[in-house]
């Protein structure tokens, strides 16, 4: 049952549908802030999707998008941004002809923060990316992985209540992985945000996630704590296969 409180961004029921493929049926997923969950499932199985419902890129055929138990569903994305609601997307979208200071400067700027407090806000989220060293840089000429975290930078300088990443860790080694997980723990610590992830890599996912949620085919397979979704034998059938399922990640 999805509650409606003032500290929640949630889908009641949503479904989408492209041309014939049904991406999404009946999907409802809460949101807390303060807390992290995982939003995992095979190949095609709507994450994507699910992620543009929630911050306005996809309107749903049907259901409803409720943030802060207010029904959003047809208001878009910059309208959702500025009260609260950032995402990154699979692969960085920085602006490469932008320094790194000034990628960050425009998220912040992007909601209405004035000049100054928009590159102060910067400043300070470069110093917690440790980025600062490289503000003057151009963004493209960052690492694959630096550029990971700088989109992630850029969607923090708004502020948000809520804050959903499609793929943060996709092209990052391990270590790199594992520095990710603790500055996504901290930025939840640090600002109280609620982070919706998606990511691939489960042992990233299990470290992260207090709770996780599975799409199978665009419908819900398994929601829950992660220790209990990790042993639903639907979801190991269906997303796991043969593998051995990860145990929780060292972090
Ligand atoms: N713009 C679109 N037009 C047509 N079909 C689409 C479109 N976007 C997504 N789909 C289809 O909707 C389904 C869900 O896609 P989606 O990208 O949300 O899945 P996903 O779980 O994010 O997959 P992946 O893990 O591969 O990124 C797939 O069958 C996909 O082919």
């Amino acid at each position: 049952m999805l509650t409606t409180e003032a500290t929640t961004l949630a889908v009641d029921g949503v479904g989408v549908q492209f041309e014939g493929v049904i991406a999404l049926e009946g999907v409802s997923l809460c949101l807390q802030r303060g807390e992290i969950v995982g939003l995992i499932g095979p190949n095609g199985a709507g994450k994507t999707t699910l992620m543009n419902v929630f911050s306005g890129f996809q309107r749903p055929r049907s259901g409803r998008v409720l943030l802060r138990g207010g029904d959003v569903t047809r208001i878009g994305p910059a309208r959702l941004a500025r009260q609260g609601v950032a995402r990154t997307f699979q692969g960085a979208r920085v602006f490469p002809r932008l320094t790194v200071l000034e990628n960050v400067t425009v998220g912040a700027l992007g909601v209405g923060v004035g000049p100054r407090a928009a590159r102060r806000e910067a400043w300070r989220l470069l110093d917690l990316f440790g980025l600062a060293e490289r503000a003057d840089q151009l963004a493209g000429g960052l690492p694959h992985g630096g550029e990971r975290l700088l989109g992630i930078a850029r969607a923090l300088a708004s502020r948000p209540d809520f804050l959903l990443l499609d793929e943060p860790a996709a092209g990052m080694n391990a270590s790199e992985g594992e520095e990710l997980v603790r500055r996504i723990v901290q930025i939840r610590d640090q600002t109280g945000c609620g982070v919706l992830v998606v990511e691939h890599d489960m042992h990233l996912i299990m470290a992260l996630s207090e709770r996780i949620h599975v799409l199978d085919y665009g419908k819900t397979l398994a929601e829950g704590d992660r220790d209990v979704v990790r042993a639903d034998p639907a979801v190991i059938r269906a997303y796991f296969g043969d593998e051995e399922v990860p145990d929780r990640a060292a972090g």
